[in-house]
């Protein structure tokens, strides 16, 4: 660690070292979804559930192309994984996916420091050349998130149709039957269940990439703008917070998860900051101003929309128990709502999924 605490365990996947910010996560279930999140680009996971690998790794349950978490920390790999869909043991996915991972950590001890410290970088190295000096100074050479424009980084290269609608057990994955809205959904790094849902809900999806500009976006003539989840700092983003301001301008319906909520904040003239350690886990408390209801939450950030600079045309609509901190903002002049934590869940609670709901309603009402 870049404070210089050295943990000793044993490795799991791939050989080699690996460096980012080190990060905890609470979710007790999904370290599939967690691995291949892209918003955790850059980041080295720790699972604070001591039990992690139960269930093997399979095809299906992944987010994205590929395992963007840049290292895995947890306490206990089983000896055996059993499940009717595991296609490999965890250690085998890692090690095939070229990811660096340690086991036998006292994730607990791990866990407090960054909780008492805030976010800081990390260094784990597998394999013969193991050089503690070499890991320290690659910790501390890492520097910070904060001004790391990464979305660009992950995103796709060209657009593309999206198809898959959500898994069902015996099914799987469906392709979607009708589609009476068409999204073009900007893609800072994002998560796959979030387009399922889309798709779900009826929705034709032209993915396009992060630095695509606003009139490419409005010539597809779209019912309706969606702002994707994303790695780094959502400040630097600047080709999308200009972008977005006019893509507002046109009063389409606009929805935003995690980057794309703080990427929604930034266009309204809002600015955001680097949390302490910020909100990872699939156990967070998060009300709904409007109806009052408590819902727990999937999350996921290091950044936030600071609630002082919000304009006066943007309101909040959605706050952690945890830490009082914003959860969901909405244009009070335009149909622009967005999100903080993740309502695709995956892995989580699906108690936020309505908000997908409400973005196609507020297509609807605008067609
Ligand atoms: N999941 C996300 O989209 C994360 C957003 C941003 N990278 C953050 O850390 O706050």
């Amino acid at each position: 660690m870049a404070d210089g605490t050295l943990f000793k365990g044993s490795a799991i996947g791939a050989t080699g070292h690996t460096v980012g910010e080190v990060v905890f996560n609470t979710a007790m279930t999904g370290y599939q979804e967690i691995l291949t999140d892209p918003s955790y680009t850059k980041q080295i996971v720790t699972l604070t559930y001591p039990h992690i690998g139960n269930v093997g790794a399979n095809s299906e349950d992944t987010e994205s192309r590929a395992v963007f978490a840049s290292g895995l920390i947890i306490r206990d790999l089983p000896l055996l994984h059993s499940n009717f869909r595991a296609e490999d043991s965890l250690s085998d996915y890692l090690a095939k996916n070229n990811v660096v991972a340690i086991a036998d950590i006292d994730t607990r001890r791990l866990t407090r420091i960054l909780r008492e410290k805030g976010a800081q970088a990390g260094c784990i190295m597998a394999g013969a050349d193991l050089d503690e000096a070499r890991a320290l100074e690659l910790a501390r050479g890492f520097g910070s998130m904060a001004g790391q424009d990464l979305a660009k980084v992950v995103s796709c290269t060209a657009s593309y149709q999206w198809k898959l609608g959500e898994w069902k057990l015996g099914s799987g994955y469906s392709e979607q039957a009708q589609t009476p809205f068409h999204v073009v959904a900007y893609d800072f790094g994002v998560k796959h269940n979030i387009l399922r849902m889309l798709a779900e809900r009826g929705c034709k999806l032209t993915v396009v990439p992060a630095q695509t500009p606003a009139k490419d976006v409005l010539a597809l003539q779209p019912d309706g703008v969606f702002l994707s989840n994303g790695p780094g700092d959502p400040e630097p983003c600047d080709y999308a917070i200009t972008a977005i301001r006019e893509i507002l301008e046109t009063r389409l319906p606009v929805f935003g998860i995690c980057l794309g909520h703080q990427l929604l904040g930034l266009a309204t003239g809002a600015k955001t900051s680097k949390m302490k350690f910020g909100h990872h886990g699939a156990n967070h408390p998060v009300q709904d101003l409007d109806s009052g209801r408590v819902m727990i939450t999937s999350q996921n950030h290091g950044f936030q929309v600071d609630e002082s600079t919000l304009p006066a045309n943007v309101r909040v609509t959605h706050r952690s128990l945890f830490d009082q901190t914003v959860q969901g903002i909405a244009l009070t002049d335009r149909p622009a709502f967005s999100f903080q934590g993740h309502p695709e869940a995956s892995p989580g609670p699906e108690d936020v999924a309505y908000l997908f709901d409400r973005f196609i309603t507020a297509m609807s009402q605008a067609k």
